[in-house]
């Protein structure tokens, strides 16, 4: 091809565009034309552009047979897109997408390519890029675990400190829901599934869930779970939602040994005063509600103290310990004994009448009075006052009741100890 062709439209229409344009004729790869653009990104005047070819400016064309592979691909798939690298004439590369199209003019046939400066759009991926390494190792790395469920097929991916928290080696742990719902504590697993699904269907704003996982070993973790819905279809419906997991079993231990402290007698494991006084309140209003009777016992140990004198406060400890284990070999399931203070105990007998609770308070004392054959504490009889007192007859609240029974106690006490009292109308009325 010898000349430019005339093209005197072309400069008006190209001259101000951004992006570089070149004619080439193809066999050659040669510049015929270029607009201002197309010379000024590569450093040269409009006259030394046109000594130039797609060989000497492209970095990643190499040869005239590469260069023939090309034109034969342009000629079939008009346009063609191309990514390379442009040599400036200081010696820098320009990195280009050029889009190339082939056409006839007259008989001959041309190339058309328009080539934009991708040098932004490069940086910015590459940071993208580097911001979402950044991102996966963050989330891979941190304490807590990843996952990311496709609600579409109910496969779930993993992360490795999510695998590695649940004890499972790489590739373990199958990527799907059922691993965690099959993993799921049964006593938990409704609960979790609700919070979800409220979740799912817009009630709740994000999901959020305390509960017990188990491990590849069968052990239980507790894990902080917590995720959104991040993706929808075009009818709102949830596809995909990510979360993450924390192991948060350390810290629930100590909450559930302080909850359950809070609830119990540091000494002897039972329930406390507190507890005991709510149990006893829950019961007499159930009674007000829907009739039937309770029954109260104030168990006093008799002579404590001499035990205390006698063997030491340790040894005293060990005996207050063993008499709350022998409640338990004396009572029924429904009744509840807890520790009043001192040597003083407690048991609540629901729905049991006045002769079902002089039963209950005659086998304890008796249970109390085997003790010397049974225990290895070698400090003699341990034996107790009972005072029984019964709703409604003794008292309307547990204040009379305790006050009626406190009374029949003190009659125990002073009729010789080791025995039961029952308390009786007056009781009730100085309560
Ligand atoms: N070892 C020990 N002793 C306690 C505890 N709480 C109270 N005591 C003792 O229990 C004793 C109760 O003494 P008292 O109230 O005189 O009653 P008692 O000696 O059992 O005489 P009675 O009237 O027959 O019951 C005191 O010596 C208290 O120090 C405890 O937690 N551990």
């Amino acid at each position: 091809m010898s000349g430019t062709p005339a093209l005197p439209a072309a400069e008006v229409l190209f001259g101000r565009m951004a992006d570089a344009v070149y004619l080439l004729e193809p066999l050659t790869s040669r510049i015929v034309w270029a607009n201002r653009a197309g010379w000024t990104m590569l450093g040269l005047s409009p006259e030394e552009v046109l000594d130039h070819s797609v060989l000497s400016l492209q970095k990643d064309v190499v040869g005239a047979p590469q260069w023939g592979d090309i034109a034969a691909v342009i000629r079939t798939q008009s346009p063609y897109v191309f990514v390379g690298r442009h040599r400036h004439r200081d010696g820098h590369e320009v990195p280009v997408e050029v889009v190339t199209t082939c056409f006839l003019l007259g008989e001959q046939e041309y190339f058309l390519s328009v080539a934009r400066d991708v040098t932004r759009r490069l940086a910015i991926e590459h940071a993208l890029h580097e911001r979402e390494q950044q991102l996966w190792f963050a989330l891979n790395e941190a304490a807590d675990g990843l996952w990311d469920w496709d609600l579409s097929d109910d496969s779930v991916f993993f992360s490795p400190q999510l695998q590695r928290m649940l004890g499972y080696g790489p590739e373990e742990m199958r990527p799907l829901l059922g691993t965690w719902t099959g993993n799921l504590h049964p006593e938990d697993a409704p609960r979790v599934q609700r919070l979800l699904r409220e979740h799912l269907d817009g009630r709740r704003v994000r999901y959020e869930a305390e509960y017990r996982l188990r491990n590849r070993n069968g052990h239980y973790l507790w894990v902080h779970d917590h995720g959104r819905v991040s993706d929808r279809d075009g009818a709102g419906k949830p596809t995909r939602m990510v979360g993450m997991l924390q192991d948060i079993t350390d810290r629930k231990m100590v909450q559930l040994s302080l909850e359950s402290l809070a609830a119990s007698d540091g000494l002897t494991g039972l329930p406390n005063r507190r507890h005991g006084e709510d149990f006893l309140a829950a019961q007499l209003d159930r009674c007000r509600r829907q009739g039937g009777s309770l029954g109260l016992c104030l168990v006093d140990l008799d002579h404590f103290k001499r035990i205390n004198d006698l063997h030491g406060h340790l040894t005293g400890d060990e005996v207050l310990r063993w008499v709350a284990r022998t409640f338990g070999r004396a009572l029924r399931r429904s009744d509840l004994a807890f520790r009043w203070g001192g040597e003083e105990f407690v048991v609540i007998c629901p729905e049991a009448d006045l002769d079902q609770a002089w039963q209950v308070a005659q086998r304890v004392r008796e249970a109390l009075a085997m003790q010397p054959r049974e225990n290895r504490l070698q400090v003699g009889p341990v034996t107790a006052s009972i005072g029984v007192a019964v709703y409604p007859q003794h008292g309307q609240d547990a204040l009379a009741l305790f006050a009626a029974a406190d009374a029949a106690l003190y009659r125990a006490k002073v009729a010789g100890r080791d025995r039961c009292e029952l308390a009786r109308a007056e009781d009730a009325a100085a309560g």
